[in-house]
């Protein structure tokens, strides 16, 4: 006699409710629930994690819920489409379905792909046990990519869990079937199906109008307040062709919403735009080569990210070594530059540091502590008493240039180009604004450091002054906290947003670069045209 057949080691359903045994966990039925709903995906799989129980689960963790999912088919399928289903069979999902039922009391339910009609029938029989308290169903039949996820026989039994389900989410094509109509091609034909199909069956539809072609991609809530209640919602149509799984994760979303909200409308609400940013983030993922999906965790920052000053400083490698190298630099480390083109390049410098304050100000006003408020104003006037000053000194000495002279220095198209990148991210947010602002820190004084060491002895060097300030330990150590601001910023920033602030480094370091560069290469830009006459 085998043991398992008389003594099975687990049993295989419980004595109890899965609500009783909650209430034995220490929380009673009627006690307030738990923070995070517990949310159960019934769907198949997506390997590369853009659709079915994969999405969902992120979909879930995305909104803060606990995700549990039961496999209803293992789908080999990619960003190009589906290759081939395994169903296991419509016992062993009972038996995952029971397993997640005998233990765990569930807030929500989102059903997806059902695979076939025994799998439907087996989902309807559960659902009638079990009666979760909020139902979703998106009828899938067709992937994106066209491929067939329901066997024709199965679209009646389809039709019965519909009736058993509290919110349905069909697109076009799938509405059709279920109302057993042609697929509508206008807005007001769909409508009218889906009212049909709310009458018929007693579910709120979400109606998905992602399969129209229009400037909206409009989805319409039908029957949440009564049977001739429509609720659109018009999002503008995020021009993307990373559009697998939306259909999942949207419903995965409004699940894991619902137990805490006060109806669908809401939950529906919220769902939405927290897709369209998914949606719009999904391109930047760089997943697979074709329909590739949307980034569910885009409005998160992201956990095991790296210190972004580290991943900043590296991005530069090429800026960095090609400023250390350029004649410019090394002319300014050996004394040999001329004094005509350090003053061109001073004078530049002084224009620059006018702009670069005005930007420092706006980093303080931007800046979320105290700290970084009060770091950013004090460097405001630095940059004008300490760094502008020497500017000014020297013109005075070797240009005779005066105050106003120097005030009134009109910047070359090189500095323009740098400055009005500076003012254009301290129009976005603060974590670019700094990230803009960083390079003219750092690249100066790592030249400062490398030139100090180079340049050995600064007695009689006739750019000693340049060289002290910005090799000075004080501002070191005002580039280091500029980082740690930097720092503090990014890991709080999506990854959208950091990859913003990267950007706004890379291009401030490559302006850095040109603004040196223009000190040799001036000479070779034309006169300016005179007007005919
Ligand atoms: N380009 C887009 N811009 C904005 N929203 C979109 C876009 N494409 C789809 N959506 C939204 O995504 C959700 C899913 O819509 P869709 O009609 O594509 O469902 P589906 O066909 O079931 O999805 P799936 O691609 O997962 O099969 C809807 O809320 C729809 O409005
Ligand atoms: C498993 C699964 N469910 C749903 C869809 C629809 O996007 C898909 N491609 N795969």
């Amino acid at each position: 006699m085998s043991l398992a057949a008389t003594t099975p080691v687990l049993p295989t359903t419980g004595p109890t409710s899965a609500a009783a045994r909650d209430a034995a966990h220490g929380a009673s039925p009627g006690a307030a629930k738990p923070s995070r709903p517990r949310v159960l995906s019934i769907a198949g799989t997506d390997p590369t994690g853009g659709a079915g129980i994969q999405a969902d689960l992120k979909a879930f963790a995305a909104h803060g819920a606990y995700g549990m999912a039961v496999t209803t088919a293992l789908v080999a399928q990619n960003t190009h489409g589906v290759r081939t289903v395994h169903v296991p069979g419509a016992d062993f999902l009972t038996e995952q379905l029971d397993a997640v039922s005998d233990d765990v009391v569930i807030d929500a339910v989102k059903i997806g792909m059902v695979a076939d009609e025994p799998g439907a029938r087996a989902i309807a029989a559960w659902l009638r046990r079990v009666q979760p308290p909020f139902v979703v169903l998106d009828p899938v039949m067709v992937a994106t990519s066209g491929h067939r996820l329901l066997d024709e026989g199965a679209e009646q039994a389809v039709r019965e869990l519909v009736a058993l389900a509290d919110l349905v989410t069909p697109n076009l094509p799938e509405l059709a079937v279920l109302v057993g109509e042609q697929a509508a091609t206008t807005w007001p034909d769909a409508l009218a199906q889906a009212r049909r199909l709310h009458a018929a069956s007693g579910a709120v539809v979400l109606l998905k109008g992602g399969h129209l072609t229009g400037e909206e991609s409009p989805d319409a809530l039908v029957g949440a307040r009564g049977p001739d209640d429509v609720t659109t919602f018009s999002v503008p149509r995020v021009d993307t062709v990373h559009t697998h799984g939306t259909g999942c994760s949207l419903s995965a979303a409004v699940a894991a919403l619902r137990p805490r909200r006060d109806g669908w409308e809401s939950a529906t609400r919220d769902a939405k735009n927290w897709l369209t940013g998914a949606l719009q983030a999904g391109g930047a993922l760089a997943v697979g080569t074709g329909r590739g999906p949307v980034d569910h965790l885009a409005h998160l920052p992201t956990l095991g990210q790296r210190v972004f000053s580290e991943e900043a400083w590296e991005r530069i490698a090429g800026w960095r070594e090609a400023v250390e190298r350029m004649g410019f630099v090394r002319a300014l480390a050996d004394g040999s530059l001329s004094a005509g083109d350090f003053g061109f390049y001073l004078a530049q410098d002084a224009a620059y540091l006018a702009e670069y304050s005005r930007v420092l100000s706006r980093a303080s006003q931007l800046a979320p502590t105290p700290e970084a408020r009060q770091f950013f104003a004090g460097a405001a006037v630095t940059s004008l008493e300490v760094e502008q000053a020497l500017h000014r000194d020297w013109l005075g000495a070797h240009a005779g240039m005066d105050r106003g002279a120097v005030e009134s220095i009109d910047p070359s198209p090189v500095t323009a180009a740098y400055t009005n990148h500076l003012h254009a991210a301290s129009n976005g947010s603060y974590a670019e604004t700094v990230a803009a602002l960083l390079p003219c820190y750092w690249l100066y004084s790592h030249i400062g450091d490398v030139l100090v060491r180079q340049a050995g002895e600064l007695d009689g060097h006739p750019y000693a002054r340049w060289i002290s300030l910005y090799g000075d330990p004080a501002f070191q150590e005002a580039t280091r906290a500029a980082c740690s601001f930097a720092d503090e910023a990014a890991r709080w920033a999506s990854p959208a947003e950091r990859e913003r602030m990267l950007r706004a480094f890379e291009v401030s370091s490559m302006h850095e670069y040109l603004f040196f560069e223009q000190g040799l290469t001036r000479a070779t830009w034309p006169a300016p045209p005179r007007a005919a006459r």
